[in-house]
């Protein structure tokens, strides 16, 4: 019987970059939020203390912050790629790295009916999001989004469920539904273009979300994954994590009003949460572009 160094990596978390496009008056703000974690031969790291094939996680960030300059970002897989293909082509014994984009979202400020040159508002706490993982001469790309807090004032129904002497909750035909949404899709390849198939998997997912009658949020989960899939043959699968935002009508009685479905409580916790991936049932699964991503 003994001891050894199961799966490991390592690398520097969060790292804060603001790239500003300064090559016309017209500025643009880049704002992402950059985790890179590298894997190999690493054993010795563990074992014994040996640095010898340990690319500093410093240098790491610094590499972060030099490509960013060196070239236009661009789009974040992109970016993930080049940075991911580097650490693997580059640092001694290091077989694979994992580049984790988040995307944060500023918009011009509106200035005379105009978007400001120079200025700019943070639009909302949706993140644009991407997870590559270099394996050799492999990528593997995971895209999405988090944070997209969505609502629908009617067109939700629960019942049917099962009642036991715990139960409490009412059935209903008319409720809230409300979730902030976070996806994450499987690329079967890189030759993507990236901004287009995010913007079209965004709304497509937002239009299954508003469109769709929902008997629980576990069915618009699925009918928001099909849509994704069913319009991008470049996905393979999308999985879904959805807090069900609570609403509970105010019981107005103790005034004499009545409360038909307009005044509600929102609650942030306890929430339901609703995960589930939506998948082709013709495509292999590839544990190696989620290995350590959350489940869902
Ligand atoms: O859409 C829902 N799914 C559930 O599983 C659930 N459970 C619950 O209490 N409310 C809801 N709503």
């Amino acid at each position: 019987m003994g001891i050894v160094m199961g799966p490991n990596q390592y690398g520097k978390a969060e790292v804060r970059l603001v790239a500003v496009d300064r090559d016309t008056p017209r500025h643009s703000v880049k704002d992402l939020t950059v985790s890179t974690s590298l894997r190999g031969d690493l054993d010795a790291a563990h074992l014994s203390g040996d640095n010898s094939k340990v690319l500093p996680t410093d240098t790491q960030k610094n590499t972060v912050y030099a490509f960013a300059k060196e070239a236009p970002i661009g789009e974040i897989e992109d970016f993930a790629l080049r940075l991911g293909r580097h650490f693997v082509g580059t640092a001694d014994g290091i077989t694979e790295a994992r580049v984790l984009i988040d995307e944060h979202s500023w918009e011009r400020i509106p200035v005379g009916g105009t978007g400001h040159d120079h200025s700019f508002a943070r639009s909302s706490d949706e993140k644009r999001t991407t997870a590559v993982t270099v394996e050799g001469d492999q990528a593997h790309v995971v895209s999405g989004l988090k944070d997209l807090v969505v609502l629908k004032s009617t067109g939700s129904e629960f019942w049917g469920y099962p009642k036991d002497r715990y139960t409490t909750l009412a059935e209903t035909t008319d409720r809230i539904l409300a979730t902030a949404v976070t996806a994450r899709w499987r690329y079967l390849h890189t030759d993507v273009d990236w901004g287009k198939s995010f913007e079209s998997i965004r709304a497509t997912m937002l239009e299954a979300f508003a469109c769709t009658h929902s008997y629980a949020l576990q069915q618009t989960l699925y009918e928001m994954g099909k849509a994704a899939l069913e319009k991008h043959p470049e996905v393979a699968e999308v999985r879904l994590s959805l807090p069900n935002k609570h609403h509970f009508l105010v019981d107005l009685a103790f005034c004499g009003l009545e409360n038909d479905n307009e005044v509600f409580y929102a609650a942030d916790r306890p929430y339901g949460l609703i995960e589930g991936v939506v998948k082709r049932d013709d495509v292999e699964d590839d544990p190696k572009a989620w290995y350590t991503l959350p489940e869902f």
